[in-house]
């Protein structure tokens, strides 16, 4: 799937179900960094290609993640980029959309090397970020660690402290207690109001065990049954539910959920069509497609992954009556703490565990609430109403501003 057309075939939709007429200013970018810099790795000096992409910043500083990956290209990060400018205006947060990527397999490297890579690549965009202009944040193989060596490499630059230039930090350096499990922690108040509802059976499947899926996991566990789980090794399936706090050892141990043992081994594609009442995508894109949508048994997607779904797929799962929880809302407690963060280091103080919470689920049944009422008024799914409600505060920003 190119998921670039397909993040713009949801945007042409919802621009065309509710009249909003912005499709022509955001089917491009306003501006993508293409870099190709040097890092010291065990190979001597090596190049890598990486990208940030500022897609619409209307509401305010880009915003968004940087991952590490082989697969990344430019459109694979232009369709994040745009997912984030959705996610951040829809769930009111004063940011546009922005995302990085980095084409490298970090399980091919040592911390040194990839401290070496994360450095290289913010000296290779230092101009293009800061607290006020573009804001990054872990996503797929980054975490709190490669987030540290990037403020502090960004930090020697602009030869000033900059806390607010990146978040999802180590608590220690301006950092958010709860920014680890936030996706999870978000996508958890959704889906209990989303099972308010609808009544599912409480069994669950999750697809990716890193910081989205461990921490679900983790949020789940005691009041659901987890009977599969998933890396990009494979899966395991266990009827009787599986014991997550020993799953998480065997991960740390071996790095993969497959040598959990006890269970029955399944492929990722079988993870996906399980007779399970939650299914929870926290990987990768493009999962979830018209091959396999009709073969889909769960009664509710919480998609935790960014573009799990194709659109096409979207429809067959409507039309069978699954409540999909779309990326764009399902996702959106990570840059909901990241705001938090962001917000905790430009006034100098702070927020803790209790009071980032109890904002985290203040705006995500909010932003919920929304998008439940946009879908019932036009009767369309709640990625399409999520899209109109973000559309339009976007288009209202480039209004005041003389954009369009
Ligand atoms: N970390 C964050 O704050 C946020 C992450 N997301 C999204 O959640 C998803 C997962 O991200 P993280 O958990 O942060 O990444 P991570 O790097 O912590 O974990 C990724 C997981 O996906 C698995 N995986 C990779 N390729 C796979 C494949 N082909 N099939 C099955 N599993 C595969 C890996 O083995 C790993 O368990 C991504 O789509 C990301 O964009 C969305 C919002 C915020
Ligand atoms: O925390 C952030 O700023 C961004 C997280 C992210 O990349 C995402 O929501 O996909």
């Amino acid at each position: 799937m190119n998921p670039k057309e397909e993040a713009l075939k949801v945007l042409k939709e919802a621009d065309e179900v509710a009249n909003i007429d912005v499709y022509e200013y955001l089917k491009e970018p306003e501006r993508v960094v293409e870099t190709y810099f040097p890092a010291r790795t065990k190979n001597g000096i090596e190049y890598f290609k990486g990208y940030r992409v500022q897609y619409n910043t209307a509401l305010g500083p880009a915003k968004g993640g940087i991952r590490f990956s082989p697969t990344v290209t430019k459109e694979e990060v232009e369709a994040l980029a745009l997912w984030m400018v959705i996610k951040n205006a829809l769930l009111g947060l004063p940011f546009g959309g922005g995302k990085g990527g980095v084409v490298v397999n970090p399980k091919e490297y040592e911390e040194w090397e990839l401290e070496n890579i994360a450095r290289g690549f913010v000296r290779s965009i230092a101009e293009f970020i800061g607290e006020d202009k573009d804001i990054p944040a872990p996503d797929v193989y980054t975490n709190e660690r490669i987030m540290a060596y990037m403020m502090d490499e960004y930090e020697k630059i602009v030869r000033h402290k900059a806390f607010g230039v990146i978040t999802g930090k180590p608590i220690i350096l301006g950092g958010n207690p709860v920014r680890n499990i936030a996706t999870s922690l978000g996508g958890y108040y959704v889906l209990n109001e989303a099972v308010k509802l609808k009544k599912v059976e409480n069994t669950v499947a999750i697809q990716g065990f890193g910081n989205a899926g461990q921490g679900i996991a983790k949020l789940l566990d005691g009041q659901y049954k987890i009977v599969a789980v998933s890396d990009s090794k494979g899966g395991i399936y266990c009827k009787d539910g599986i014991d997550i706090e020993k799953l998480i050892e065997v991960k740390k141990k071996t790095g993969s959920v497959i040598n959990y043992e006890g269970c029955e081994k399944i492929t990722n594609e079988q993870l996906l069509e399980l007779d399970v009442g939650i299914l929870i995508p926290a990987a990768i894109e493009g999962v979830i497609t018209k091959q396999n949508a009709d073969k889909i048994k769960a009664k509710i997607i919480l998609e935790l992954a960014n573009g799990p779904t194709t659109r096409e797929a979207d429809k067959i799962l409507y039309e069978k009556g699954v409540l999909v929880l779309p990326d764009v809302l399902a996702n959106a407690g990570g840059v909901t703490v990241s705001y938090i963060e962001w917000v905790g280091n430009k006034r100098g103080m702070p927020f803790n565990e209790k009071e980032t919470k109890e904002l985290l689920k203040e705006k995500m049944v909010h932003a919920f609430l929304d998008v439940l009422e946009v879908s019932n008024k036009y009767n369309i799914d709640m990625r399409l109403a999520s899209y109109i409600i973000a559309l339009e505060r976007v288009k209202q920003a480039m209004r005041y501003r003389g954009l369009i």
